[in-house]
């Protein structure tokens, strides 16, 4: 596949290094909106939260396929959905790529299903990410807490607060060069149940987002990475 990067930081150069072991070839790489994307075959989008609607947009106009792991651009989701149905295009965003989190995403929806029940228990999130993240809370413990949030009937939404009435507690910690720690705890008086995923490296993220750019290369339609792992 002849593969646009937009976006050339931390995660395009991961990207670009486990595409060319998979026998791809990079024909754009850009920080920035100037590049003729009618170049590429397909575009992996990882930018910034204020420039990744732009791109998505641009792709499914010009009828490329697009996969995007930008985080902190959701609140135009539902914009980029619509029209990649209008246009019949084919795009995918997940806020995490890698097999391991996609997995810990199943376990968490099980988890809150067996727990919301259970009021003597109190449930919370973490993430942990490097100092240079520019979105908080990531995109993964968002997921996560949606996937918590649909099980509580008295949980309305989540919050960086940590006491606020409704809402479930996300805690953002930015140190050093962390990849990506991601924690889900429910806690009693008596005992703490906590699930964790922790990467090690952006490879995990980097070769989901070569895997999904494969798996939709001659689709139409809007997917996830459930679609692409094939899970349920
Ligand atoms: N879904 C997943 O699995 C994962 C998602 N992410 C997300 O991916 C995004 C990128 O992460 P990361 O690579 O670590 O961040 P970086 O800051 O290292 O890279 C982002 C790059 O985007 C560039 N950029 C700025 N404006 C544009 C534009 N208009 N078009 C294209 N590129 C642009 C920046 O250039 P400049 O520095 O010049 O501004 C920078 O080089 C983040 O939102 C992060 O949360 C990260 C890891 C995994
Ligand atoms: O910015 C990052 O680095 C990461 N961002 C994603 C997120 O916001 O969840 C995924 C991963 O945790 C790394």
């Amino acid at each position: 596949m002849k593969i646009a990067l937009l976006g050339y930081g931390k995660m395009g150069k991961t990207i670009e290094q486990i595409a060319i072991q998979r026998g791809h070839s990079i024909v754009i790489k850009t920080n920035n909106e100037d590049y003729d994307i009618s170049k590429a075959d397909i575009a992996i989008d990882f930018s910034i939260p204020t420039a990744a609607f732009n791109n998505i947009t641009h792709c499914l106009n010009n009828n490329i396929p697009v996969i995007s792991g930008t985080t902190g651009w959701l609140e135009n989701y539902d914009k980029a959905v619509a029209l990649c149905e209008e246009k019949k295009g084919a795009f995918i965003y997940a806020s995490n790529f890698s097999l391991g989190v996609n997995i810990f995403f199943e376990l968490n929806n099980t988890l809150a299903k067996m727990m919301h029940s259970l009021k003597e228990y109190n449930v919370s999130i973490e993430e942990i990410h490097h100092t240079q993240k520019l979105d908080a809370p990531s995109g993964t413990a968002i997921t996560l807490a949606n996937g918590i949030i649909k099980e509580y009937s008295n949980l309305n939404g989540w919050s960086l607060e940590p006491n606020k009435e409704d809402a479930l507690p996300i805690t953002a910690k930015r140190i050093d060069a962390v990849p990506g720690t991601h924690t889900v705890t429910y806690q009693s008086k008596v005992d703490t149940i906590d699930i964790k995923h922790t990467a090690h490296s952006r490879e995990g993220f980097a070769l989901g987002a070569v895997v999904a750019a494969e798996w939709l290369l001659g689709k139409t339609g809007v997917f996830s990475m459930k679609d692409v792992l094939n899970i349920n």
